[in-house]
């Protein structure tokens, strides 16, 4: 199986996923002054007042807050999207005690953390799995965390941390609203890419917010106490550096940008 370790990391991922050397992989290095800035770029809108949460899981490689996307509750539209795409899931990645962890770069410079807000085209597509392998079918919001003070709501994600500690773990987690984990700003760079882990389907309309959200030290230590390895295995290998090197753009245009 694949991981973010020496032998199954991400330097080997091509091996069983060739896609991995595709022309538009995620994630990218975001240049901002050579983004263009597209003036018929409209704002990013998120419905996600009637969204909850159902459950959380340690997926082996992350931790995976889900949703019910069983109708158009909770949806992203406008900008980039031709049509609302329905939240599925969110996850995080990040890096080791103090070292950064986000998967976009801007300007070179990595956050300590990236949190992806899963969406599907649920228009154009009957399920999750057929859009996710279609080249418009997934619109994946990022939010890049960097570190300060404690984030007001974090912590209720970070208290149900203990009941998914092992992969393949599942736990209640009823009644998150995602929507508290929102910067104050929507402005956001746009660009056509992939899944950043393994099967690396390049489905994925981004979205990538221009404004971080600040966690705690504390709070992303948390997140390290999770394992990649489930209870029955031996070995307890902490959950960290589960982030994706920057992919080369490969003739992509640079970024759209809405101010
Ligand atoms: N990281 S991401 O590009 O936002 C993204 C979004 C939706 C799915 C995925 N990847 C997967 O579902 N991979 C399947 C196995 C994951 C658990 O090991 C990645
Ligand atoms: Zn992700």
């Amino acid at each position: 199986h694949w991981g973010y370790g020496k032998e199954d990391g991400p330097s080997v991922w091509h091996k069983n996923y060739p896609v991995a050397q595709g022309d538009r992989q995620s994630p990218i290095d975001i240049v901002p002054h050579q983004a263009s800035h597209d003036p018929s770029l409209d704002p990013v809108v998120l419905n996600y007042d009637q969204c909850t949460s159902t459950k959380i899981s340690n997926s082996g490689t992350s931790v995976v807050v889900e949703f019910d996307d069983s109708d158009d509750r909770s949806v992203i539209r406008g900008g980039p999207l031709d049509n609302p795409y329905r939240l599925k899931q969110f996850h995080f990645h990040w890096g080791g005690k103090g070292c950064h962890g986000s998967e976009h770069t801007v300007g070179g410079n990595s956050y300590a953390s990236e949190l992806h807000l899963v969406h599907w085209n649920a228009v154009k597509y009957k399920t999750f799995g057929e859009a996710a392998t279609a080249p418009d079918g997934l619109a994946v919001l990022g939010i890049f965390l960097e570190t300060g003070d404690d984030h007001r709501w974090l912590h209720v994600i970070t208290d149900a941390l203990y009941t998914v500690k092992y992969k393949g773990s599942v736990a209640d987690f009823k009644g998150f609203n995602p929507k508290c984990l929102l910067p104050s700003s929507l402005h956001y760079w746009t660009y056509l890419g992939s899944l950043t882990t393994p099967p690396l389907h390049e489905s994925v309309i981004w979205v990538v917010l221009k404004e971080p959200i600040t966690v705690s030290e504390k709070q992303l230590g948390k997140l390290r106490t999770l394992l990649f390895s489930g209870e029955e295995e031996n070995e307890r290998t902490r959950m960290e550096n589960n982030f994706r090197p920057p992919q080369l753009l490969k003739g992509r245009k640079k970024s759209n940008s809405h101010h």
